[in-house]
């Protein structure tokens, strides 16, 4: 359960030129460990993300998740990876309206094409739970709060036993303590899962709830400079 980015390059066209993005970037993070990424806006934090989930692949280097070399597969076997082994959590939780949090989760679980069984019901019971949602599985999003949707969308995220776990600005529509909340039952599902987690933040007091702390810059991740606040 662990990610691997080795020399992990990528760029984009920017004009007649081509702009740098990912310059040789290495990352390892272990099952069980948050790693909080900071960087300007701009930077490539949510570029670092898409192919750290494999759904962008590098140009060079290469992406191991759970401890599967990403560039190895093709066709099926690579949106099986992405599908079962990279969870995602995005910016707001991106919720179907029409569906309880319970189903949220079970969609999860029946988009691979098989039927849900009482073992994934048990799961998103369990999950639901562990971040605060008991006896609100029945509401759908408009039921509930900017924080719980986020709760949910981490949940949902966890539904397959990923490797991986990645998570892009979890707390930017959310206010501050809502925000910490979110930032810190994280940090714990990633310890008792033993999922690698990533969480893009420009917050870096967010940030400090994670195990390790880097900046990207310049196509790499360097540390911080925590002082600078
Ligand atoms: N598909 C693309 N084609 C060309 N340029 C792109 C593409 N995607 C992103 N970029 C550029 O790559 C750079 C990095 O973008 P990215 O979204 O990864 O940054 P970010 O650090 O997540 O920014 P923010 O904090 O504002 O969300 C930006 O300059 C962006 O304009």
């Amino acid at each position: 359960m662990s990610l691997e980015l080795e020399s992990v390059t990528l760029g984009y066209p920017d004009g007649e030129r081509r702009r740098i993005i990912l310059d040789g970037m290495d990352l390892a993070v272990a099952g069980g460990e948050l790693v909080a990424v900071t960087g300007p806006s701009g930077s490539g934090k949510s570029t670092l993300l898409a192919v750290a989930g494999t759904l962008t692949p590098p140009e060079s280097g290469r992406v191991v998740v759970g401890g599967v070399d990403a560039g190895s597969l093709r066709g099926g076997a690579a949106a099986r990876l992405r599908r079962e082994r990279v969870g995602f959590v995005f910016q707001q939780a991106n919720l179907l309206g029409s569906l309880t949090a319970r189903d949220q989760l079970l969609l999860a679980a029946h988009i691979g094409g098989r039927r849900v069984r009482a073992a994934d019901r048990a799961r998103a019971e369990e999950l639901l739970g562990r971040v605060g949602l008991a006896g609100k599985e029945g509401r759908r999003p408009h039921q509930l709060s900017g924080g719980e949707r986020q709760r949910v969308g981490v949940a949902r995220a966890l539904m397959s036993r990923p490797a991986v776990l990645l998570v892009d600005e979890p707390t930017s529509a959310l206010d501050r303590e809502r925000g910490a909340d979110v930032m810190a039952l994280l940090a714990e599902v990633v310890r008792e899962q033993g999922v690698a987690g990533v969480v893009v933040t420009h917050d870096l007091e967010n940030a400090s709830v994670a195990d390790r702390v880097v900046a990207l810059r310049d196509g790499r991740l360097t540390s911080p400079v925590r002082s600078a606040r």
